[in-house]
């Protein structure tokens, strides 16, 4: 596969429709849910202007920078009765493999993490019948108490309605409560796909479009910043896209509080919703989705969400690295431990290092830097030579690992 650069005299070959658009975007424009919904379903000559404008706009939002952030997931339990169909990674606690993390356990992790130079903890966990509503507070107490500089990143839309709920305390209390004992973000996740008859068959609608967007929109009021996610390739498609991203415009719009939109492509392998049903459900998203949700989202919030985040954990290193070229700037987390992927059956690994992001950003021809959650810079590797690597990156496509001898470890800090 060629890595094509931006060069927007691919215009000039887009089919009439298709270049307006990208012609308006270009000029400062806004990208309409229904052009948005075109736009998922270009094809031929229509995709490399497609790409080509993702990447002018990623250009221009970002230049050459590409972000990491160097952070350890904590999964502190996987006991979940909620059914979500989708989901690989609930267990019932009789099950082999049921995990609860104690207070002291999860605040090691933490611990190993900060040696380790993680500036987050991402923590995310099941539903668990018996947890106390507070559970969540005492979990940022614990890691805060050892570790007041950690950026502690934690708890779905999805968990803040379980704990409000248990608590019986409305959404602002709650949350202005956890921002008090120390969160510092949320992860948007559990919005899946933002529609009633979609989520009705994903989760049986157990957390509502309506209410993620409440809570969201609650966590930005109190002044917590969320990620957004979009959860595609199941019994989903462009239309469904298009309004999804709009809903997160228009929020953004309001609040200012989305630093990151983070597409999550479904893994289908070891999900319910696909083993049960294979016939019914699509085996995540195809290669021309993928390249096609990264730079729509780029140009449907331009101006809006200006980063766009690539999951290196559904598709892999090399995978990642493309999208690069599709309107991404930011690879994310290097997670240390990912679970929620492997439970489904993805299989590229527990952890990315950041002496690994650092070469594959350099291979594609950008430069890395290492941010914090709130994507504050906090260093850049620019001391390589761009002319030394312009005959590599021409090359394009190959697996990021064969530059690995271009890059001495130096990395110690970020590691
Ligand atoms: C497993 S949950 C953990 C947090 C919490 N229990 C919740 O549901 O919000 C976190 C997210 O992982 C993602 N996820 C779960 N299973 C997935 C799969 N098979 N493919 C892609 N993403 C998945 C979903 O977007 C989900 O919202
Ligand atoms: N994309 C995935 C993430 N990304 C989140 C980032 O690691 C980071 O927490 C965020 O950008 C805030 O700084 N995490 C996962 O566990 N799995 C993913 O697929
Ligand atoms: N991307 C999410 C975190 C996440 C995403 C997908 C997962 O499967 C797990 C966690 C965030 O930080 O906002
Ligand atoms: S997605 Fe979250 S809430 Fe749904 S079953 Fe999985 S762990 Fe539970």
């Amino acid at each position: 596969m060629t890595l094509p650069t931006g060069d927007l005299s691919e215009l000039r070959h887009a089919s009439p429709p298709v270049r307006a658009i990208l012609e308006k975007v270009l000029s400062g424009g806004e990208v309409s849910e229904a052009e948005g919904v075109i736009l998922f379903q270009a094809e031929g000559a229509d995709k490399p202007a497609l790409y080509a404008s993702a990447d002018e706009m990623r250009r221009r939002a970002n230049g050459d920078r590409v972000s990491f952030v160097v952070n350890r997931n904590i999964n502190f339990t996987n006991i979940c009765y909620m059914g979500c169909r989708f989901c690989g990674f609930a267990k019932r606690a009789e099950e082999t493999g049921a995990e609860w993390l104690s207070l002291e356990q999860i605040t090691a992790r933490a611990q190993q993490a900060w040696d380790r130079g993680a500036t987050e903890v991402c923590i995310q966990g099941g539903l668990h019948p018996k947890m106390e509503g507070d559970h969540y507070r005492r979990i940022i107490t614990a890691i805060k108490d050892a570790l007041p500089d950690m950026h502690i990143h934690a708890f779905s839309p999805f968990e803040i309605w379980y704990g409000a709920t248990k608590s019986r305390r409305g959404y602002h209390d709650f949350l202005a409560e956890l921002k008090a004992a120390g969160l510092g973000s949320m992860p948007g996740t559990a919005a899946e796909i933002l529609d009633t008859e979609v989520r009705q068959q994903l989760t049986k609608n157990k957390l509502s479009a309506e209410v993620w967007v409440e809570i969201i929109r609650a966590a930005h009021e109190v002044g917590i910043p969320t990620t957004a996610t979009i959860m595609y390739g199941h019994i989903d498609g462009p239309e469904h896209w298009a309004a999804h991203i709009a809903l997160l415009r228009r929020i953004q719009k309001d609040t200012g509080g989305f630093t990151e939109l983070v597409p999550l492509s479904f893994v289908h392998t070891e999900s319910p919703l696909y083993t049960q049903a294979p016939d019914r459900v699509r085996p995540g998203p195809t290669e021309d989705e993928v390249d096609r949700m990264h730079a729509v989202s780029r140009l449907m919030l331009a101006g809006w969400i200006d980063n766009i985040q690539v999951s290196w954990t559904k598709l892999g290193a090399a995978r990642a690295q493309q999208m690069l070229h599709r309107g991404v700037n930011d690879l994310g987390g290097t997670l240390m431990n990912e679970s929620i992927s492997r439970a489904a059956g993805a299989s590229h690994g527990q952890e990315i290092t950041a002496h690994e992001l650092v070469r594959m950003i350099r291979a594609a021809g950008r430069v890395p830097v290492r941010r914090n959650t709130v994507y504050d810079i906090r260093e850049v590797y620019d001391d390589h030579d761009p002319a030394a690597l312009a005959p590599l990156v021409a090359r394009g496509g190959r697996d990021p690992l064969d530059f690995l001898e271009m890059f001495p470890r130096r990395i110690e800090a970020a590691e």
